[in-house]
């Protein structure tokens, strides 16, 4: 049946299963893999009738519509609305939510700033703040794994490598929530969000004069150069500093879930404290902080069998694509030692993340301050998961250490 919150009337492509399967529920946020593996094995391309759009859930489509921007375009948005039919209220990405050749500027610029040579003059000073936060919390003994480190690492770290200024940050977080809730259908759980509606306050950030030297004068010093004009460049630091930290925590509370659930990797990782990144990558592939993001057809077209029309949203389950047997073996098995290459969590082609070096960087340094200092770490109370239409995470995650 029809969502309350469905904004589109299109009919299903014939011979397209329609589902009744709403990825943007508590259910659903709860435990999203039989609805994954329901989706996979109904085809390639599927309709879910609460919402009149498309989905693909195959690793092999998902892929398909992430690669190939020009029949799938993200400049109408990479959320349920279409910029065109619904309008916008925010500003658009110039990155996330643009194509080429609008894209490639904007890309070509965070590339830069976001660049191995720029990320290896921060390490040292990343590296200490993880050697602090850990040795705190494995001193504690027990701790809440996502309120004391998945959130508090990239929370001392990013802002000040974004060059921030101190007061305020503690809005980025609501702020994210928010946005990444915005992608979705304009739910409760989005209206919830809402109330911090902070547009004005995040681009406010981006201004050059609200900014330290870091990675959002980097971005300014490219207008400087004409690279972008000076008014492309808040919303460039805007984009940083809305991408780059709530999705950096999910993906340090997924790793930390993952070894504490998985006592056998932790064990491995311990044995090869050189697995840290793979670790981190695996927990990225497992449990994809990133769920989905929709593309647009840009013409009547084709995928997985289905006949599409121009202007139909297609939601990408990136999740299941890192799950689908067909394109891994044993797809539901944390394992630190699996090649990863070609997961989907940091998606695929043009847009893929720019900012995964970084990413993998906080991941890495706070695994490798933890297995130097804890033997084994087991959870120790409720496991509390956090729901959003985008992101999947976790609000506590109370874990007790052994200290090695
Ligand atoms: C583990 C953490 C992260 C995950 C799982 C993640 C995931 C993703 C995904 C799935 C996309 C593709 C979006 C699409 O195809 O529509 C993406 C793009 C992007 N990410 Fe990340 N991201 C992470 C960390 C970061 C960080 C730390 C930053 C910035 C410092 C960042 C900035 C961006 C930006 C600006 C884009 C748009 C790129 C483009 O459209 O060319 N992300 N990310
Ligand atoms: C993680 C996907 O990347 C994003 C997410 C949110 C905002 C933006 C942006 O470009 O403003 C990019």
């Amino acid at each position: 049946m029809l969502s309350p919150y469905a904004i589109y009337d299109t009919a299903p492509p014939p011979g397209v299963p329609v589902l009744d399967i709403d990825p943007f529920s508590a259910p659903f946020f709860d435990d999203p893999f039989p609805a994954h593996e329901a989706m996979r094995e109904a085809g390639p391309f599927v309709w879910l009738g609460q919402y009149n759009i498309g989905a693909v859930a195959r690793y092999e489509h998902v892929r398909e519509a992430l690669t190939d921007w020009e029949r799938f375009s993200s400049a109408r948005g990479v959320g349920m609305e279409d910029f065109e039919r619904h309008g916008r209220f925010r500003l658009p990405s110039l990155i996330l939510e643009a194509d080429p050749p609008l894209h490639t500027r904007s890309r070509g610029v965070l590339s830069r700033a976001l660049s191995p040579p720029v990320l290896k003059g921060l390490r040292a000073r990343f590296a200490a703040e993880a050697e602090g936060i850990v040795e705190q919390v494995v001193a504690a003994g027990r701790f809440d794994a996502v309120r004391d480190l998945a959130e508090a690492y990239p929370l001392r770290v990013f802002p000040d490598a974004m060059g921030m200024k101190r007061e305020g940050r503690e809005k980025l977080l609501p702020h994210a929530e928010m946005l990444f809730n915005s992608f979705g259908p304009r739910n409760a759980l989005f209206e919830a969000s809402r109330a911090q509606a902070s547009f004005d306050w995040i681009e406010e950030q981006g201004r050059r004069e609200n900014l330290s030297p870091g990675l959002g004068l980097v971005i300014h010093e490219a207008a400087d150069r004409g690279e972008i004009s000076s008014d492309e460049a808040p919303l460039l630091v805007r984009a940083l500093l809305q991408a780059g930290l709530d999705t950096t925590v999910n993906a340090i509370g997924a790793t930390l879930y993952c070894l504490a659930r998985f006592p056998d990797q932790w064990e491995r990782l311990r044995a090869e404290p050189a697995l840290a990144k793979a670790a981190f990558d695996e927990a990225i592939r497992f449990e994809s902080p990133v769920q989905t993001f929709f593309r647009t057809a840009t013409r009547d077209t084709e995928i997985g069998g289905a006949r599409v029309q121009e202007g139909d949203k297609i939601l990408m389950m990136l999740a299941s694509a890192n799950r689908d047997p067909r394109q891994w073996d044993a797809p539901d098995r944390y394992d630190i030692t699996r090649k990863t290459l070609g997961h989907v969590g940091f998606g695929a082609g043009i847009h893929q993340c720019v900012g995964q070096i970084l990413a993998r960087m906080e991941g890495e340094l706070v695994l490798d301050a933890l297995v130097r200092r804890v033997k084994c770490i087991r959870i120790a109370g409720d496991v509390v998961r956090r729901h959003n239409n985008t992101l999947r995470g976790l609000a506590s995650l109370p874990v007790e250490v052994e200290r090695a």
